[in-house]
């Protein structure tokens, strides 16, 4: 057997994803059954300062006493400026991926690192479009950090969804995600001048669930949809506090109910319903990081009753964070500048959608959010 792919990390940031993300890189690949890549922290930098990125090594990700400690930078510059640096989390709030992953590419050109970057891509579809045609232009790796695209249980959903048509056509999905974060107008989720609000950071998941079951239905032709939204602002920060959005994907003839709220949870039944002709499919709790779902098919009786419900469980052996790295390692080992399973054309669509319901709803982020670098391509 040949040697596994090494894959040689920098972090960007030390707040709680980074953590979350980092220590899923320290897992053994073999608990996922994984053998041909593996991957190492080489380095992690922090804007606070050189010790809070130390404090992150030596006591969040305990490594300490290990043989190979990850170097700690006090600034992000510094650490992309380190050779051994084959790709980069960015785990900064989303209000400043843009400039954090210009960054990264632009180092790129002297220090050939890959870049990766935190869902979602950015705070509107114009820095996307820059994002990608940098990398492109700089034959980089770039994707959009979106782990549940990488799970295995979505593989089987969409094998059963797309290919095998258990539910037959699909006629109507609903998805939702809610979370109740008490309010602080300083919490990045509140907060306008970090990116804050629902859609952004709890939308991109039911958002997915909807691009997965009905933009890639086969009848849709990765036909974009249309989109229909409303928005609830919190009275405060003005960020959105709910956004529903009504998706219309015309050629399948089917409705999409898609939405976020950051003042009520997820009610614990299922993330995601989705109908067809001949059944329905339940994706569990919740929506970020669901372990099963299950199939319910119609009696013969007219197709009015639902059968017994077959659940399908797919246990997460960690955090889940992994297996989006495992896909990010292929692509360097094989020269792939983006992921099959999730293009960047699907964060760009993303991207798109989420501007239009925020010009529907009346919702913009400041005008230092919402910039562009005046070499950003035309739209
Ligand atoms: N996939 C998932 O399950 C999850 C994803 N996320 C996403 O991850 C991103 C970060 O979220 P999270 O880790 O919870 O956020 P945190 O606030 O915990 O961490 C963000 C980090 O970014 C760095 N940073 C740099 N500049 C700023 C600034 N001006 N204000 C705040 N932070 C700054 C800081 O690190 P330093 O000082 O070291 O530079 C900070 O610790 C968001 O895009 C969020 O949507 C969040 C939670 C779950
Ligand atoms: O990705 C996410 O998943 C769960 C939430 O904690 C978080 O705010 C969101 O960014």
């Amino acid at each position: 057997m040949s040697s596994p792919y090494i894959c040689n990390w920098g972090i960007l940031a030390t707040g709680g994803i980074a953590g979350t993300f980092a220590r899923d890189l320290l897992l053994d690949p073999a608990s996922r059954d994984v053998a041909d890549v593996q991957h190492r922290i080489v380095a992690v930098a922090s804007s606070s300062s050189a010790a809070r990125a130390q404090a992150f090594v030596d006591d969040d990700l305990a490594l300490r006493d290990a043989p190979q400690k990850p170097s700690a930078y006090g600034t992000y510059a510094e650490m992309l400026k380190n050779d051994d640096v084959h790709i980069v989390y960015v785990a900064t709030p989303h209000s400043l991926h843009y400039e954090n992953v210009l960054q990264c590419l632009e180092a790129g050109k002297h220090v050939c690192c890959e870049v990766r970057v935190c869902k979602p891509m950015t705070i509107n579809a114009k820095q996307t479009a820059h994002l990608i045609a940098l990398a492109k232009e700089k034959n980089l790796f770039l994707m959009e950090a979106l782990w549940i695209r990488f799970f295995p249980l979505m593989a089987e959903l969409r094998k059963q969804l797309h290919e095998q048509r258990v539910i037959g056509d699909i006629v109507r999905v609903e998805s939702y995600n809610g979370m109740a974060f008490a309010f602080d107008a300083q919490h990045r989720l509140w907060n306008p001048e970090l990116g804050g609000g629902s859609l952004l950071d709890l939308g991109i998941y039911s958002l997915t669930w909807q691009m997965v079951t009905l933009f890639e239905d086969p009848r849709n032709e990765r036909t974009p949809p249309k989109v229909h939204a409303t928005i609830i602002k919190q009275p405060q920060t003005g960020v959105d506090e709910s956004t529903t959005m009504l998706l219309e994907f015309a050629k399948s003839h089917t409705h999409g109910v898609c939405s976020s709220n950051a003042v009520v949870r997820t009610h614990h039944a299922y993330s995601c319903v989705i109908q067809g002709t001949k059944g329905d499919i339940s994706v569990a709790f919740p929506p970020f990081r669901p372990e099963s779902f299950s199939v319910a098919l119609r009696n013969d009786d007219a197709l009015k009753t639902l059968g017994a419900r077959k659940t399908y469980d797919f246990p997460i052996p960690g955090h889940g964070m992994f297996w989006e790295a495992d896909a990010a390692a292929r692509c360097l080992r094989d020269g792939k500048l983006q992921p099959e399973l999730h293009p960047n054309a699907n964060a760009q669509l993303t991207m798109e959608i989420m501007d239009e319901a925020r010009k529907q709803g009346g919702f913009a982020y400041p005008d230092k959010l919402e910039w562009v670098r005046e070499d950003a391509p035309q739209q």
